[in-house]
Order: C-alpha cells, then sequence, then structure tokens
C-alpha cells in the first residue's frame, strides 16, 4: 500500500527535471527492485526526465493501480535469468538499474535469502548486462565498509571488510562491476550511499531506518524509542538528494569516470542531535534508548563518509544538512498525521514478511 503521494523530488527544479541533454538517444530503463523505498522515487523522477514509456518499472511485488496507471510495470524476479533476459530483448532495454537487495538488518535475519538476492541476483544483472551490451548502475551502502575501515572520514578507497551478509554482498557487487568493467569495458556504476531518509515510502530494514521512523513518531506519539544508542554517528542522505545522485551521475560520459564506485555522502548525525532538531519543531518531543542487535551493525559502519572524490570527479554536491532534512520530513509527513492516516511502526516486520513470502 502506498501510504503517502506527495510529489517526492519537491526539492529538485522543473527546469532541472526537464534537461534531457544528458542522454543523448532515447533510452529505455529496467528499474529492478523499484517498488522499494529508492526506487519508487527514482521511477518518477525517471519519468519525468526520460518520458514514461521509456521507464519500466519491475518488481516481484504486487503494484498499487496507482504505480500501474503512471507507466509500464512488469514482474521480474531477479533471480530468474530468462525472464530478466526476456524483458531486455522485448523491451529493448538500454540500462538496467538494479535496486533488488535486502537490506543489512532483514539480511541478517536471513542469511541464505540475501546471499541469493543480493549476489545471485546482481550475477544475472551483470551477466545479460554484459551480453546484451546493457548499462547497468547498482547502489553500494556505507555497509560495504567495516571496523576496520577508517570511520571519520571513510575515504572512497579503504580497506573494506564488512560484518555483515549486506555489506559482503556490496563489497560482491563492487569489485564484480569493476572486475566486468576491466575485462568486458562493461559500464557499470555504482553509488555507496548513506543512510536514506524519505517521507512517502517505507524503509525495507535496514540500520538506519530509525531516522525515518523517529519523524512519524515525533509527529504521531511525541516520543520514540530509539534502537540505537544516543551518541551513534551515521552517514544520512535526503532522498532528494540520493535519487539526484542517480542521475547526475549516470548521465556522465562513461570516460570522463576514472573511477566506477564513488561514496555519496549528505550529512552525519546521532539519534541525540536529530532528536533536539525535531524538538526546535515539536518542543514536548521524547526520546528514550533500547539498543539491540542493530547497534552492533552501526558501530562497524562509517560515521562521516568522505565523499570528495565525487566532488571532484563529477561535481556532486547534496543540498541537505540535517537542519533541511529534519524540516522537509516533518512538513511532508505533518499533514498526514493532521488527516490521522495511520503508519504501522514495525516496518522491519512488515519487510520481512513481505520479502519471504
Ligand atoms: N534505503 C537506504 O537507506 C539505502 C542506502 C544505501 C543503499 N541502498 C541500496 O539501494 C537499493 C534499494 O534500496 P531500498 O531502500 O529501496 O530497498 P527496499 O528494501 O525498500 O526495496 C528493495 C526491493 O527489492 C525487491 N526484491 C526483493 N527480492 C527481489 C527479487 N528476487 N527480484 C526482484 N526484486 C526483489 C523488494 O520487493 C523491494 O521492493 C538496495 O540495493 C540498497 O542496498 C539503500
Ligand atoms: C545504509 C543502508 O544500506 C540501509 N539503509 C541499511 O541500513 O541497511
Amino acid at each position: 500500500m502506498e501510504y503517502f503521494n506527495f510529489a517526492s523530488c519537491h526539492a529538485i527544479s522543473s527546469c532541472w527535471l526537464q534537461n534531457r541533454v544528458g542522454l543523448k538517444y532515447v533510452t529505455s530503463f529496467i528499474l529492478a527492485g523499484s517498488l522499494g523505498q529508492l526506487g519508487s522515487g527514482l521511477a518518477r523522477l525517471f519519468r519525468m526526465r526520460y518520458g514514461k514509456d521509456n521507464v519500466f518499472m519491475s518488481d516481484i511485488r504486487k503494484p498499487t493501480r496507482d504505480i500501474t496507471s503512471k507507466g509500464p510495470y512488469i514482474f521480474a524476479d531477479v533471480l530468474d535469468y530468462k525472464c530478466l533476459q526476456k524483458i531486455i530483448v522485448t523491451h529493448r532495454i538500454d540500462w538496467i538499474v538494479h535496486f533488488s537487495a535486502l537490506l543489512s538488518a532483514v539480511a541478517e535475519a536471513n542469511v541464505a535469502l540475501a546471499m541469493r538476492v543480493n549476489i545471485e541476483g546482481t550475477h544475472n544483472v551483470m551477466e545479460l548486462a554484459n551480453q546484451y551490451g546493457l548499462r547497468v548502475f547498482i547502489p553500494s551502502t556505507i555497509g560495504a565498509f567495516g571496523p576496520e575501515s577508517p570511520r571519520n572520514p571513510t575515504p572512497n578507497i579503504t580497506i573494506q571488510r564488512p560484518k555483515t551478509i549486506y555489506g559482503v554482498s556490496k563489497v560482491h557487487t563492487e569489485l564484480l562491476g569493476e572486475y566486468y568493467n576491466h575485462k568486458y569495458g562493461l559500464d557499470f556504476r555504482c553509488l555507496r550511499f548513506p543512510g536514506v531518509l524519505s517521507s512517502d515510502t517505507h524503509p525495507g530494514g535496514g540500520t538506519t531506518d530509525y531516522a525515518i521512523q523517529i519523524f512519524h513518531d515525533a509527529l504521531k506519539e511525541g516520543r520514540y524509542t530509539c534502537y540505537l544508542g544516543p551518541n551513534t554517528r551515521l552517514p544520512m542522505m535526503h532522498i532528494d538528494d540520493c535519487l539526484r545522485s542517480v542521475v547526475e551521475f549516470m548521465e556522465r560520459e562513461p570516460e570522463s569516470l576514472p573511477v566506477r564506485t564513488y561514496n555519496v555522502a549528505g550529512a552525519s548525525f546521532t539519534p541525540d542531535e536529530l532528536a533536539a532538531e525535531i524538538r526546535k519543531t515539536i518542543p514536548h518531543f521524547e526520546i528514550n534508548y533500547r539498543p539491540d542487535h542493530r547497534q552492533a551493525i552501526a558501530d562497524s559502519w562509517p560515521e562521516v563518509l568522505d565523499d570528495s572524490a565525487a566532488r571532484n570527479d563529477w561535481s556532486w554536491r547534496p543540498e541537505y544538512n540535517t537542519k533541511r532534512m529534519a524540516s522537509s520530513m516533518l512538513n511532508d509527513l505533518r499533514p498526514v498525521y493532521q488527516q490521522s492516516h495511520g503508519i504501522e511502526s514495525d516496518v522491519m516486520t512488515k519487510q520481512q514478511l513481505t520479502v519471504a513470502a
């Protein structure tokens, strides 16, 4: 169910949306795993920018009528090679954006499925892209770093020894994509995102999800119990910055990119600092802390992501700091709770059920 239907990408100017000079040819895209937190926003943005009929949303979940009324939607299981192959051939696909994944906390609870979706699914995508001459975008994450990586700041190239299956699968993706690029010339592109804040979809069961749920609970209950400790600093990014980074990166000419995997950052904050920011708008807001298994994951991740390589190589600039992220989330969600539309608080359980089904 889609709970909110605000025009996401609201901070992205209409002038930028209509600027199609970045792609020289009519291009068709398949967005795999696009009913998730990031894919649904990216599909809206791509359809505005490249034309709705050129953007095929796909997932293994049943879409809402709203989704199917706004452009093509196809069932595509990334574990099914033939199914992907048929879509690529039938619809003359040029780009595959592969968002299908189990996120950190859900993956830790279901390692076997995570290995299939996050690793085997990526093998299928990579092999088909190579076979049919497609370009590929696959996101990575701060979770691709581990406790041995420098945490503040974490450089673009450094030691990567993640301790979660999610992180292991993403390092695998980065290395495999770079290998295909080196060996076969595959145009593989990858951005390492921090936790992404968005108001219009549920997050998919990650360690950074607290930074979304806190806004729902602040508006609904005036209080929030956080599963991470008060001083757990993590890099975060607003969805508008995240989606804009994808478009700006994908539109670069391949020869202008000296590396294939880049950190992109927004701002870093702790739950305590985010609560203080929320209190500027909701003075009675209370937060308390009950760290769980996700604390160990967060403690192994970067505190601050160094995105200077992306800034230098393709002029990446985030537009949201902590203050702007908080005010945007509150402004977007306030009308929902004023109209007393509920939202489930246990987003991880919901996603686990969906993915396992
Ligand atoms: N959301 C974040 O904070 C964040 C941060 C860093 C990186 N990322 C990456 O961005 C991508 C998208 O993340 P998201 O937050 O939208 O995740 P999400 O969990 O919200 O969505 C993932 C989607 O993948 C789909 N999926 C699962 N198994 C599939 C299969 N076998 N075939 C096809 N689709 C399948 C799910 O149905 C779901 O809609 C992921 O690769 C994730 O690792 C996300
Ligand atoms: C950071 C990112 O990969 C995701 N939000 C997670 O916590 O798993």
